[in-house]
């Protein structure tokens, strides 16, 4: 586990972070619904939140007693975390204490390189958390000024492997080679996975969907029982 120099990120050494998210259509998608995982969490002892768009982080932040990151999800396709300076603007602004930009190597629509997003952010008093898919792009974000940087999004760009687990090598290689702190984030379901991200050298662990996603878990119940049948 690394030290970090922000009482914040103290916070979080050694924690869990809890993803409040839900998919566009999916019945879990009301701002109420959201607080009310994320007060869940909170009772449940996570150190902080993880969620999506603007009114949801205002919302949560007015409810519920914990540090916040912010993404605002906008498109499914290429980078859609964050997007563009604009959308890492809104959610410092909307009450993030930390903004998680995807730092993948991809061309963003704004034309935007990642030091744009980290200017914004911490211009307005937020941290930033890149969100890579590989070695390289998290030792780029690290150089480019990233407070934290997560694994979130290997398995999910053509370059990165592709696994059912998370991706603790990725976890391992990074925490080896960088002293900003790392955040194990993608795919972690079990409690035994999230300690294991800790002994690969996370400084914390985010976990979504085993956490807060009724429908991905139930499908996943469904797709077991039609195997055995
Ligand atoms: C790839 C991508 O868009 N990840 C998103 C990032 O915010 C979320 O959909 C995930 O739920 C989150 O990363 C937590 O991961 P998991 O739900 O696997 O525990």
């Amino acid at each position: 586990m690394t030290t970090s120099p922000s009482p914040l990120l103290d916070r979080l050494a050694g924690r869990l972070i809890v993803s409040c998210q839900a998919p566009p259509g999916d019945p879990m998608r009301t701002t109420e619904t959201l607080v009310r995982l994320a007060l869940s969490a909170e009772a449940g002892g996570a150190a902080a939140i993880r969620a999506n768009e603007p009114e949801v982080v205002r919302a949560i932040s007015r409810e519920v007693g914990l540090p916040l990151i912010g993404l605002w999800k906008d498109g499914d396709t290429g980078v859609y975390i964050t997007p563009t300076v604009h959308h890492a603007t809104a959610m410092a602004e909307a009450g993030a204490d930390i903004v998680a930009v995807d730092a993948t190597d991809r061309p963003r629509p704004d034309g935007s390189a990642f030091p744009d997003h980290v200017a914004a952010v911490h211009a307005r008093g937020a941290l930033v958390m890149a969100d890579v898919a590989t070695l390289e792009e998290g030792l780029a974000a690290a150089r480019d000024g990233a407070d934290l940087i997560s694994t979130t999004l290997s398995g999910y760009t053509p370059g990165s492997p592709q696994q059912k687990g998370p991706d603790l090598a990725l976890v391992a290689a990074l925490a080896a080679g960088t002293r900003t702190p790392v955040v194990a984030e993608g795919r972690i379901r079990t409690p035994v996975e999230a300690a294991q991200a800790l002994a690969a050298g996370a400084h914390s662990v985010v976990v979504g969907t085993a956490i807060t996603a009724p429908t991905a878990l139930t499908r996943q119940f469904v797709a077991g029982l039609a195997q055995s049948s």
